[in-house]
């Protein structure tokens, strides 16, 4: 029995050995047929090119023998073609150059030696898209050679063009005349030029616009190279797939200067475009030797060392180099990995400009100065009366308090002057600060604020209101030179100080404001000084409001921008949002809108938007990795309050979420309340509100609320403000910007073009809410985006609608129910909270399956 297995094994392995041995010679006869074929159609083609180039000279002498021979007399051992490739090659010549298609007959030279050396395995080329391009470009040319050349060269007997580009010439132009001709010819051309290098967009460019200068990218990534790159180091017959010599050179060459740099990013980019390969030896010769050395059936010395400069990006430049080692008896792999963080990836191609988040909307036309109101008539002059009365009794005043000064100086703001008082030798400073009320109830003035000693000063400071105080128009602030040259991030212009400077703070270091005010005393007019501000610098794409009204009535006019400023929830219908359930969930939504930004910023290796949209402009990071260009958010919320009143923690802490972390993923809080007690504005918010502004308010404790010192109380309403940031509070008038002026403001911009939709603030499922059950999902009726749904997310790796929404463009609702199909389809996991749904679904394969089943 024993003796019978092993019989029937040798057999079988006799079997296996013979038929390996028949694949081999198999293969054999198969590799020497393309052998043997390349080398005719090599020699086939040497002999055209002979008898082609012999026909220019001969041609001429062997036109009557070759179109009238006697029977047989081409035959003849004497014929008298003069054409170095006889009477044969003389013929092959004559069709077809003169009978098809003129000089560029020589085309089928190039693509039979072509075709040979790559059956040859001389050198690979990809056969189809040489066949391809040799068609285009011998028909292509045989036309333009008809169009162009041919109608002067009228007595050669050489026809340019050949026969079939003569008639096709004659035909066409008869059918569009020859401008049409030329400039079909023009455009075919540019249409070939573009299929073979991306470059001719930048040639065409240039030609169109010569001052285009081309944006120099330090470096870029091959990505087919990047993904081969593995496997050619393992696999030694990917060596004869195509290999970009330049993407694999030694790390001292990669360091080698810019310049050096630049052009072979350009070799390599051309190589990346053409599948043209190079020769074998050229390979070789230029990778180092132990490139192809592994993977021969002796493994014992097998080492792979290889260098794949995927990146020549000067931070990411470093390149990954892999060191495997195996050997007998194998030791373990042994890797060096310097890794190149994945979304560090610069793009290349066609992207050979910085990105231009503008571009969607370049024609936008930011709002223009006349659109405000001009004030400047009522500019009054100083009125030196008031000010020599105020002087005499402030001094009046002080003495009768056995308080004598050495000098006061006047600076006369907008409303509210400022006295400067040196006070006399030995006077002490908080004599005069006790003094506060009496000298007020002296000046006979409301208003009254001393400031002992002014910072930095050894003056004490008291501002008096003017008699005729004078508003701050909102024009003459956003046309200062400060204003307009500002370099700001998000330049917020609050009005003129004291010194009438124009006041302005960048909220993007602000980076959160709060700002109280007793009702009537010009919150909602600091608030439009502050949006009109930003809407006068920023670009719709750079910038987005989400305003929460809880009165309905105030931002109502910001309406008309919402396509261009503002952003709400997917399934919002209003972009100004005044219900309250509707805020907490806007509130949580941004929670996730940052979260999303955080890992975008890790992704990126970037510490702030500013860095991240930096390097997205430079296109180093890769859209296709969920990257893209982030606007500011800057949220205002009108009468918090009232929301905290009513939602309390639901809002507060989204709120103080965002306060806390925010800042560095660009999106900012503006919070305003008539009533700054201490169960609104929490410590905490405090703590995360470091910027303040005061309006008058109401009591010297509300006025600690909000400044942490007395001070607001005693300001005198129509604007006059304190602006607290960091330890001494400035005293601004708010600039006026009047509610005629922000409707001019957004209906000058809601006329232009905007985008489809609001900003599209990610979805946010509150996991306590009762959402229907996926059991009720028909899945008899999938959406059509089903599939190619499933697909997004599962190459993103995250179940998110929003994905889906802004993928398809597609409402959120039809998101949602996609959504829910593919939940019951087992391709995602249930909601998450704040967080992206789990992708159940591994991988294409696994969907496919899945597909399958659901098909069934
Ligand atoms: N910066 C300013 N310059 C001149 N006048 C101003 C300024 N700000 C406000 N005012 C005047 O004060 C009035 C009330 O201002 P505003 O509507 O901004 O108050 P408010 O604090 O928002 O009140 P409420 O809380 O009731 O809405 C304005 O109609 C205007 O006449």
């Amino acid at each position: 029995m024993i003796k019978k297995k092993k019989e029937t094994k040798a057999s079988e392995t006799h079997e296996e050995s013979l038929f390996s041995k028949e694949k081999i010679v198999t293969a054999m006869k198969g590799e020497s047929i393309h052998f043997a074929l390349g080398l005719l159609m090599v020699i086939f083609g040497v002999y055209l090119l002979l008898a082609f180039t012999s026909f220019f000279f001969t041609g001429g002498a062997d036109q009557s023998l070759l179109e009238h021979p006697e029977p047989g007399e081409l035959a003849r051992t004497d014929n008298q073609i003069q054409n170095v490739a006889g009477p044969r090659g003389a013929q092959l010549a004559q069709f077809l150059i003169n009978g098809c298609f003129g000089i560029s007959a020589y085309a089928i030279v190039v693509f039979l030696i072509v075709a040979g050396m790559s059956l040859m395995k001389a050198y690979q080329f990809n056969l189809l898209k040489w066949f391809i391009g040799c068609s285009i470009v011998m028909i292509w040319l045989s036309l333009a050679l008809a169009f162009g050349v041919q109608p002067f060269l009228t007595d050669s007997f050489i026809y340019p063009g050949g026969l079939h580009g003569y008639n096709a010439c004659q035909w066409i132009s008869s059918q569009i005349g020859m401008p049409g001709m030329f400039l079909l010819l023009l455009v075919t051309a540019v249409l070939f030029a573009l299929l073979l290098t991306r470059k001719t967009i930048w040639v065409v460019r240039k030609a169109l616009r010569p001052d285009l200068s081309r944006f120099k990218r330090k470096g870029k990534v091959q990505p087919e190279a990047t993904e081969n790159s593995g496997n050619d180091a393992i696999h030694p017959e990917s060596a004869e797939t195509v290999e970009e010599p330049e993407l694999r050179q030694p790390e001292e060459q990669q360091m080698s200067s810019q310049a050096v740099a630049t052009e072979e990013e350009e070799k390599a980019e051309e190589a990346s475009e053409d599948t043209t390969a190079r020769p074998f030896e050229q390979e070789e010769d230029e990778e180092p030797s132990y490139l192809h050395s592994s993977h021969s059936n002796d493994t014992r010395d097998a080492r792979v060392v290889e260098l794949e400069p995927t990146i020549a990006e000067p931070v990411a430049s470093r390149p990954t180099v892999t060191v495997e080692t195996t050997s007998q008896p194998s030791e373990p792999s042994f890797e060096i990995s310097d890794e190149i963080h994945e979304d560090d990836e610069m793009l290349h191609g066609e992207l050979t400009q910085p990105y231009n988040p503008r571009l969607d909307l370049e024609h936008y036309q930011f709002p223009t100065l006349d659109l405000l109101k001009n004030y400047d008539d009522n500019i009054p002059a100083i009125d030196m009366e008031e000010q020599n009365a105020n002087k005499d009794r402030i001094i009046k005043v002080l003495r009768s308090f056995g308080i004598e000064i050495s000098s006061i100086k006047a600076s006369v703001g907008p409303t509210i002057t400022l006295y400067e008082i040196t006070p006399a030798e030995g006077v002490r400073i908080s004599k005069i600060r006790n003094l506060e009320d009496d000298i007020a109830l002296s000046l006979s003035a409301l208003g009254i604020r001393i400031i002992a000693p002014i910072p930095g000063k050894g003056t004490i400071g008291i501002e008096v209101p003017n008699a005729n105080p004078h508003i701050v128009p909102m024009s003459s602030i956003l046309a200062s030179r400060k204003f307009q040259e500002t370099t700001f991030d998000l330049p917020v212009a609050l009005g003129k100080t004291i010194t009438n400077e124009v006041f302005m703070v960048d909220l993007a270091k602000a980076p959160h404001m709060l700002v109280a005010g007793a009702t009537g005393q010009g919150k909602s007019v600091g608030l439009n000084a502050i949006v009109t501000s930003l809407l006068y610098k920023k670009h719709p794409s750079e910038l987005k409001f989400v305003i929460i009204d809880p009165k309905k009535v105030e931002f109502a006019i910001y309406a008309p921008i919402e396509r261009h400023f503002l952003a709400k929830l997917p399934d919002g219908e209003d972009a100004i949002i005044t219900d309250v359930t509707k805020v907490v969930q806007t509130l949580n939504s941004l929670c996730v809108e940052m979260d999303t930004r955080y890992d975008l910023l890790r992704k990126a290796g970037c510490r702030n938007i500013k860095e991240y949209n930096q390097k997205f402009i430079n296109r180093q990071l890769n859209p296709e990795k969920g990257h893209h260009f982030l606007p500011y958010i800057v949220i205002i919320i009108d009468e918090f309050g009232d929301l905290i009143m009513t939602a309390g923690k639901d809002v507060e802490l989204p709120i103080c979420r965002i306060a806390q972390l925010a800042r560095a993923v660009g999106i900012h809080a503006i919070i305003a309340t008539q009533r700054p007690t201490t169960n609104i504005i929490t410590g905490t918010i405090k703590a995360n509100f470091p910027a303040r502004v005061a309006f008058k308010v109401a009591s010297m404790m509300d006025s600690r609320t909000i400044l942490d010192r007395p001070g607001a109380q005693q300001l005198i309403g129509k604007g006059d403000m304190l602006y607290l940031q960091g330890n001494d509070p400035v005293r601004v008038q708010c600039a006026f910007v009047d509610t005629p002026e922000v409707e001019r403001i957004a209906d000058f911009i809601s006329k232009q073009q905007g985008y489809p939709t609001a900003f599209m603030l990610p979805e946010y499922v509150d996991e306590n809410s009762d959402s229907g059950s996926v059991a009720d999902v028909d899945m008899n009726r999938l959406d059509p985006l089903f599939e190619e749904a499933a697909r997004l997310l599962i190459y993103h790796q995250q179940g998110s609608t929003s994905l889906i929404q802004r993928k398809f463009s597609i409402g959120y609702n039809r998101a949602g129910r996609i959504m829910d199909q593919l939940e019951r389809a087992g391709i995602v996991g249930p909601t998450n909270g704040s967080k992206a749904r789990e992708v159940l679904c591994m991988d294409e394969n696994d969907l496919d399956m899945r597909m399958k089943g659901l098909k069934e």
